[in-house]
């Protein structure tokens, strides 16, 4: 898979960075890592020449990688100043920036000159504050006195090397206090804390510099636009609906008629040859208005259950059970999950859901979602996706799947139905659990995207868009 973006582990980055660094001369990867994060910053400022530049400066590497991008940008006509926030600090990246006309203190720099365009922002004296305090040799959290300098430069745009500070960059967690970036220029591979949330949300926009490690495959990965067109299934020249997949779709209920339509909606994206629909008569009535093609019981190659059923999900979800099919497990069904032990299942719980079948409560699943998406994953020996702003595809092996598209709009009511009936089509398609939740979970956030080009969306809207998505994948080539 070409695309795909991974995330290593700080172990799997140390050993390749021992390995390259006995072949190449000292320094060359410092040099590698500082020429990017000073081209970044440059791309960032548009342009070097007269900028205020405020290097935030730690006692290991991480300091070292931006007193010498700092260096790069003073030769390139910005002021520069570091601060050291450690009594030790990287020597020879001092003596570059010194040598570079940058200044050097142990105290919070002040800038050369007041503002003259008149701003009144909380700090105007910089344009950019490089936070070099710690990389991935930090521990989560931060000492008070580089908690101390970010709340001095609050306000001031923020590019961080390697990872934003503070944080957990093996788990994505986000201890207090840490380092919020708009950007962050990290070097050789992504790291977990890039990807995963709510690490991730402080990272801001992340750039790679090549430094020319080599790596093995990660366990924590992204997959991006090719990736997915690859997972999609084709129809074959001499398809008919039958090979192309049946899903069924056991979600709805007099009380909650909506949830049936909207899996309904999702699993009718196209993806798969023929939807059922098999439930209470009204919503099967609602839903043949919207979807006329749409048969009732009879044989499928993957079930959707749980949204919307209430009082019947045991009963739905026992019925499903009687095909030896896979499936995917939402809302109601969630709390009889262990009916479908041993079964190809994909659960995809939000963080309240999760919380309940973990025994904790939610917010310890919003502070540690990888965690606990993993462990979910092996004690129900299911694929499990964690709804949020950046689900996670766990599968019981440990390895996890991140995914990125979507847009704040999806934060609305039935879009989890709907992201079900995907993963439905895709898995009575024949892909497996793990592709089919996520696939389905890119799917569904990039249509939510296309959608909410026009404003705000609905689930539905959600729905419409995914033949367009999955089109623009199966039309372009794979790269
Ligand atoms: N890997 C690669 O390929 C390449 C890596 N490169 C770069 O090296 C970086 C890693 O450098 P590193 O190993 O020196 O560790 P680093 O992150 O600078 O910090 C460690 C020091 O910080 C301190 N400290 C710890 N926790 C803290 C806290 N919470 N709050 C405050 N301080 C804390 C602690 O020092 P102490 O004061 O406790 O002795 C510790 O020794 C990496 O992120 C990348 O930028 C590139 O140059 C080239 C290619
Ligand atoms: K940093």
């Amino acid at each position: 898979m070409g695309g795909v973006i991974q995330a290593h582990t700080v172990e799997q980055v140390r050993a390749a960075e021992a390995e390259l660094m006995a072949r190449v001369p000292a320094g060359t990867l410092m040099q590698r890592a500082a020429y990017g994060l000073a081209y970044a910053v440059v791309d960032f400022l548009a342009g070097a020449y007269g900028r205020r530049v405020v290097l935030l400066v730690g006692s290991g590497d991480n300091g070292g990688d931006a007193l010498y991008a700092g260096a790069v940008l003073a030769r390139r006509g910005a002021y520069v100043e570091a601060w050291l926030l450690s009594d030790s600090a990287h020597k020879g990246g001092v003596a570059a920036l010194r040598g570079a006309g940058g200044r050097v203190r142990r105290t919070e720099p002040t800038g050369r000159r007041a503002p003259t365009d008149g701003s009144t922002g909380s700090n105007p004296r910089f344009d950019v504050v490089v936070d070099g305090i710690v990389g991935i040799g930090g521990r989560p959290g931060l000492r008070e006195e580089a908690a101390a300098a970010l709340d001095r430069l609050a306000g001031v745009p923020l590019v961080a090397v390697d990872t934003p500070s503070g944080v957990d960059v093996d788990t994505g967690e986000t201890p207090e206090p840490h380092a919020v970036a708009d950007v962050t220029v990290t070097f050789g591979t992504h790291k977990v804390a890039h990807l995963v949330d709510p690490a991730a949300g402080a990272a801001g926009v992340v750039q790679l510099v090549d430094i020319g490690l080599d790596l093995p495959p990660a366990d924590v990965e992204a997959l991006q636009a090719e990736d997915v067109a690859a997972l999609l299934p084709r129809p074959h020249p001499d398809a008919q609906k039958y090979t192309r997949g049946v899903v069924g779709v056991r979600a709805g209920s007099a009380t909650y008629p909506g949830a049936g339509l909207l899996s309904v909606s999702g699993a009718a994206c196209g993806l798969a040859g023929m939807v059922r629909y098999v439930g209470d008569q009204d919503v099967h009535d609602l839903v043949h208005e919207q979807h006329p093609e749409v048969v009732g019981a009879g044989r499928v190659q993957a079930w959707v259950v749980g949204s919307g059923s209430a009082d019947g999900a045991e009963g739905t979800l026992r019925e499903a059970l009687a095909d030896d099919v896979p499936l995917v497990v939402d809302a109601d069904a969630l709390a009889y999950v262990d009916l479908a032990h041993g079964r190809p299942v994909v659960l995809t719980p939000h963080a309240g859901e999760l919380a309940t079948m973990l025994g904790c409560e939610r917010v310890e699943v919003e502070d540690r979602p990888l965690h606990h998406a993993r462990t979910a994953a092996e004690r129900y020996d299911a694929v499990v996706l964690l709804k949020g702003r950046r689900s996670l595809v766990a599968a019981p092996d440990g390895r996890v799947r991140v995914n990125r598209t979507g847009t704040p709009w999806l934060a609305t009511a039935g879009a989890g139905d709907v992201l079900g009936g995907v993963i439905g089509a895709l898995l009575a398609g024949g892909l497996t659990p793990y592709d089919a939740a996520s696939a389905g979970a890119w799917l569904h956030g990039a249509a939510a995207t296309l959608a909410a080009q026009d404003g705000p969306i609905v689930a539905g809207d959600v729905a419409r868009a995914l033949p367009a998505v999955a089109g623009t994948l199966h039309t372009s080539p794979p790269g």
